[in-house]
Formats: C-alpha cells, structure tokens, sequence
C-alpha cells in the first residue's frame, strides 16, 4: 500500500509499540514534551520549599528569608504552569498525530494479510475488534508515559524535601503504593470482564445496526422482525450489563480498600509531624511544607494509579498490534512468483480439499477439476455446496489444505498473492457499493486506470450500464450513495449493472469470476449480459483467461463450455450442457425441472 507507515517497533516489543508510534510521527514535539514533562515536574514538587523559608522567616522575623521564600514561590510555581499549559495543548496535537498514525497502520495490517481468515474467524476477529476499539487508548500511551515520568520526578523531589523534615515521613509515598496496587487490581477484573464481554457485545452492536440501518429496513419490516430483534438485543444487553455491574462492583471494592489504608497512613504521619512539632524537634515552616508536600504526594499516587490504569489499558491494545505485526509477518507468503503473461493450458485444481479454520468438517473434499485456458465454466450446485469456498482458494483468499491449484502448471501457492490478484477479476453477489462518484465506482476495478475515462467508459458500455451512467445528473462525476450530502441513490439492479461494469473494467484477466452477477437484473438485462458474456470469453480465448460463473440460473449456465456440478465439497459431474443433459443425472434433473417452472408459467 502506498503512502503506507513503517512498523517503528519492527523486533518490536510492548515498550517500543507504546512509543514507537510518537517518535514516528512526531520526534521533535516527543522530545520536547519529554524535556518539558521534567522541568515542570521538578518545579511544581519543589516550591513547598518556599513555605518552609516563608513560614519560619516570618516567625524570625527575617524578612530577607521571607522574600527569598516567595521568590521561590513565585519563580517555580510560574515555570511549572506555563510549562505544563503549554505541554496540554501540544500534547493533545502528539496524540492526535499518532492516533492518525496508529489508524493507517491498523488498516495497513488488517488488510496486508493474502487471506481473509482472520476477518472469518470469531477469535482473530475478536482480537481486530478490540485493537480498533483500544486505539485511541493506545494512542495516547505517550501522555501516560509522560505522566508516570512527571509522577517519578515529583515523587523523587518530594521525598528528598520529606527527608530534610524527618526521613521516616519519606515513607508517605510509599504507603501510595497500596492504593496503586489495589487499582491495579480493580483495571484487571474490569479488563477480564471486557474480554468476556467482548462477543456478546459486538452481537448488541450488529442487532443495533441491523435495526437501524436503511439496507435492512425492508425485509425487517417485512417480516416483522424489529420487536424480536429489540428484544434480542435486550437480551444481550441485560446480560452485558448485569456482568459489567458486578465487575464494577468487585472493583470498587478493591479500590476502596485501597484508599482506605492509604489515608490510616496519612492521618498517622501528621499526628507524628503535630507532636514533634509540639516537642521542638520540627519547625512549623518544615510542618506546613511536608503537610503541603504531603497534599501533592496523595496527587501523585491517584494520579500514579490512573497512570497505571490507562497504560496497562495502553498495554494489553499494544500486545494486541504486536500480535497483529507478528500474525502479518507469518502470514505473508514466501511466494514471490509472478503470475503468467497469458494462459496456455489453464487452471487445474488436483485433489483440492479444504476445511476452514475452525471447523471439523472439509468443504471441499479431493476436488479435481480442469479449467481449459480461455473456456467458459460454470459451477452450480445446491446452496452451501462450496462454490463460493472454491472461488475463495482461486482467487487466494486461502490456500488448500492438501492438493494443488496449478496456474499453467505452476502451483499457485508459489505465485505472490497480489500479483495473481492483479490478473484476476470477480463480481460478487454481495458487490461493494462505495460512496465514491459514479467514474470511481466503476474505475476502482483497475485503479492504474480510475481516471482513465476512456477505459471506464469502455467498462460501463460492457457492464451494459450506459443507460445507468447518461441518466446520473452529472454522468460518471455524479456522487454516489446516501453517505454523500447530494450523493445519488440507485436501486439495486443499477448499482449491479456498475458493479458489472467494475468486474469488466481490466484489460485480459487469466480469471473472472462472476458469482452470481445477475441476480439483481432484468429478463431483458439477463439476455443482453450473456452475449456480452460471450464477447468477453472470446476475448478471453486470446489471452487464455477462463471466466467462471456461478449461477443457480440454468438458463445462464447452459451456455458454459464446461459446467461442473458440485455436492457437498465434491464433484458429481461435469461436461457442456449437452452431455449433463444426455447423461440424465442431477444436472439433468434440475435443468429440466427450471426450465419446465418457465413453460409452466401462465
Ligand atoms: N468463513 C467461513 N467459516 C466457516 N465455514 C464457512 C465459511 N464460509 C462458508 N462456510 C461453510 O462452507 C460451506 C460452503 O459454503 P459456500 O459459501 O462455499 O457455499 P456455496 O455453494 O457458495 O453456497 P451458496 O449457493 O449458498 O452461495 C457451508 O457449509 C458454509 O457454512
């Protein structure tokens, strides 16, 4: 992918993931804010330090200690509030640039990986789900981190303070660590309870999404399906909410108990400051600083255990990448070959099965199959025979588990995914309706030539959605999609036609796949794509391409040069129509059985 960011944790590990990031991005504001996160600090720990001078010059009466006192004041508390009003706001911009970086990076690795497993699996999707969610959290790892550097800095500077008053008082920080570790606690049954949650709340997502948006709305009503739907997704919710109640709690009760031996602590250390200050051991100025200092190292450690909380957050979202970084690398495929120039044989499928990842059962079982170069196959068979699955291992979404796909004889598991891709081209039932203009809908189909107007225009001639295209107020410039403000709507049967028309838009593929591509079309539509379909398998005849459809229509199928029927993973039969047809066997049957529904209509 163009345009596309390095890993900057490439022998990455969690700590490089967390900064990584920031230091692409933005090394000059990264080193700034480091710079500024540790003047600030010192200053704004340091300046009790003048109530200690103030304080006792005062009841001196030593009026020199006394401005000094407020010099000091006034000097540190100046540079740590305009160091740190000035670290907000350019912050906010170091974590805005690296979340916009975390987003390219995250597209980048979803889709660099060949196939689509990890989009089909519920636990790699699981994991993609929760990474998207947790990027903004992991986007702003650097501001935690900042925060536990100024949390190291102010405590250092407060204990050292501590100990000039009385050295068993630096012990008031420590006594923090207990609220912290308690917190810590709370943050991993709330995370527990998040990745428990995590499927049945991406299931409430999609009811809700299927209950509010415009492509479902027909057939919901239809079927009356909103009420059952609503009360699914209640279901759901009850039960999200009912398991998040009790994490809650469980967690509150840790941070209480956390809190509550903090302050016993603090509440100990003034009684001993009050009585040595009674005995004459300490001075009052040295009692109001460490109680001020005091104050600010309870600030710390709640700030220390929020810090804790989001960059353990942070951390589990930068596994998660990393898990992502290191899954794309191993799937990437060693293949580097390249695809033919033009099919002399064709393709050859020998002893293919396939399982998908997850399941027991194969779908596809010892398939052997022979696609002659430039010939046109259609695959039918019933609803769940594997089709589909079939044109996901030719076009490389997935490799077979046993046998070989051979490409002119060359096995395709040794020729590089995105170069067979490039020689390949498919219309699928369920086609992507883009929010782009009419032009780029159909041009995405060879993005080399998107703005070649000639090439689109050729395209959608052949997709036969010329009519389509002149009745758009502005032709192929004309915004398309209910996403754009303006954008223009089409029905289903126009948005296949472009769709077409986008399969058709490159030169000589070695393989077009067209799944099911009329199923949104007229009669009177039907009948023109399919001598179009035969114009572009002659073409095809001359650089080898084979075009397969998938159709449940024998009316389309019977045109194929070969038709292969498949049941259950495997093939039953394959010929031209007039030898399925001579044959008498499930071909036979069902072609008879289509084609006598049509007579029989009125
Ligand atoms: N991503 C997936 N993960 C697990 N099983 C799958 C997946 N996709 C399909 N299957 C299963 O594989 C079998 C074949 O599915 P496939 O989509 O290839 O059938 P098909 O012949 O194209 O069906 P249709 O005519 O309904 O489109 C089905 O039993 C289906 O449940």
């Amino acid at each position: 992918m163009s345009g596309t960011p390095a890993a900057p944790w490439r022998r990455g590990n969690v700590v490089r993931i967390l900064v990584g990031p920031a230091w692409h991005a933005a090394p000059g504001m990264l080193v700034w804010a480091f710079a500024a996160t540790t003047v600030a600090s010192f200053a704004s720990a340091t300046f009790p330090l003048g109530f200690h001078f103030m304080v006792d010059g005062a009841l001196a009466h030593d009026e020199a200690r006394v401005v000094v006192g407020a010099c000091v004041v006034a000097v540190l508390f100046t540079i740590a509030w305009t160091l740190s009003t000035m670290s907000a706001g350019r912050n906010s911009v170091l974590t805005d640039r690296v979340s916009a970086f975390l987003v390219q990076r995250i597209a980048y690795l979803v889709n660099a990986v060949p196939g689509l497993e990890h989009l089909e699996r519920p636990d790699l999707l699981s994991e993609i789900d929760q990474l998207r969610e947790g990027r903004r959290t992991l986007a702003g790892a650097v501001r935690q981190l900042l925060g536990g550097w100024q949390v190291v800095i102010r405590s250092g500077a407060i204990i050292v303070l501590l100990a000039t008053v009385y050295p068993p008082v630096m012990v008031v920080p420590l006594i923090g660590l207990v609220p912290m570790l308690a917190d810590r606690r709370a943050s991993r049954i709330q995370q527990a309870s998040g990745d428990e949650l995590a499927a049945d709340r991406r299931l409430a997502d999609q009811l809700f999404t299927l209950a509010t948006t415009a492509d479902t709305a027909k057939e919901l009503r239809t079927y009356g399906l909103t009420g059952t739907l609503a009360a699914r997704h209640a279901a759901i919710a009850e039960r999200v909410r009912a398991r998040s109640v009790r994490s809650a709690l469980r967690s509150a009760v840790w941070e209480g108990l956390g809190w509550i031996c903090y302050s016993a602590g603090f509440v100990v250390v003034i009684l001993v400051l009050v009585l040595r200050a009674v005995h004459g051991h300490t001075s009052p100025g040295q009692v109001v600083m460490a109680v001020s200092l005091m104050r600010r190292a309870q600030v710390q450690v709640s700030s220390a255990s929020d810090t804790a909380g989001s960059l353990a957050t942070a951390v589990r979202t930068a596994r998660r990448l990393l898990w992502l970084e290191r899954y794309v690398a191993g799937s990437r495929p060693e293949a580097a070959g390249a695809a033919p120039e033009r099919l002399g044989t064709g393709i050859r499928l020998e002893s293919v099965s396939f399982t998908y990842p997850g399941r027991d059962e194969p779908v596809l079982h010892g398939v052997d199959l022979d696609l002659p170069a430039g010939s046109t196959v259609a695959v039918v068979g019933e609803n769940g025979a594997g089709k589909t699955t079939l044109v996901k291992l030719l076009t490389r979404m997935y490799v077979p588990d046993e046998g070989r796909i051979l490409i002119d004889g060359t096995d395709l598991s040794t020729v590089s995914a995105d170069r067979w891709r490039e020689r390949t081209t498919a219309v699928f039932q369920d086609f992507l309706r883009p929010s782009l203009t009419a032009g780029e809908v159909v041009g995405i189909g060879d993005l080399p030539r998107i703005g070649d107007e000639e090439a689109v225009g050729a395209a959608v001639s052949r997709g036969g959605a010329t009519r389509v295209v002149e009745r758009l107020p502005d032709g192929l410039s004309t915004p398309l999609g209910r996403w754009f403000t303006g954008g223009h709507e089409l029905s289903g049967g126009q948005w296949q036609r472009l769709a077409l028309a986008r399969g058709l838009m490159r030169p000589d593929p070695l393989l077009t796949v067209l799944d099911e591509p009329t199923a949104s079309l007229d009669a009177m539509a039907e009948a023109r794509l399919f001598s179009r379909f035969a114009q572009l398998s002659r073409a095809g005849r001359e650089s080898g391409g084979v075009t397969l459809l998938i159709s449940h229509r024998f009316s389309t199928v019977r045109m194929a040069d070969l038709i292969v029927v498949l049941d259950q993973g495997r093939v039953a039969e394959m010929g031209d129509h007039e030898t399925l047809l001579r044959a008498g066997g499930a071909y036979a049957q069902l072609f008879t059985l289509q084609a006598r529904a049509y007579l029989d209509r009125p």
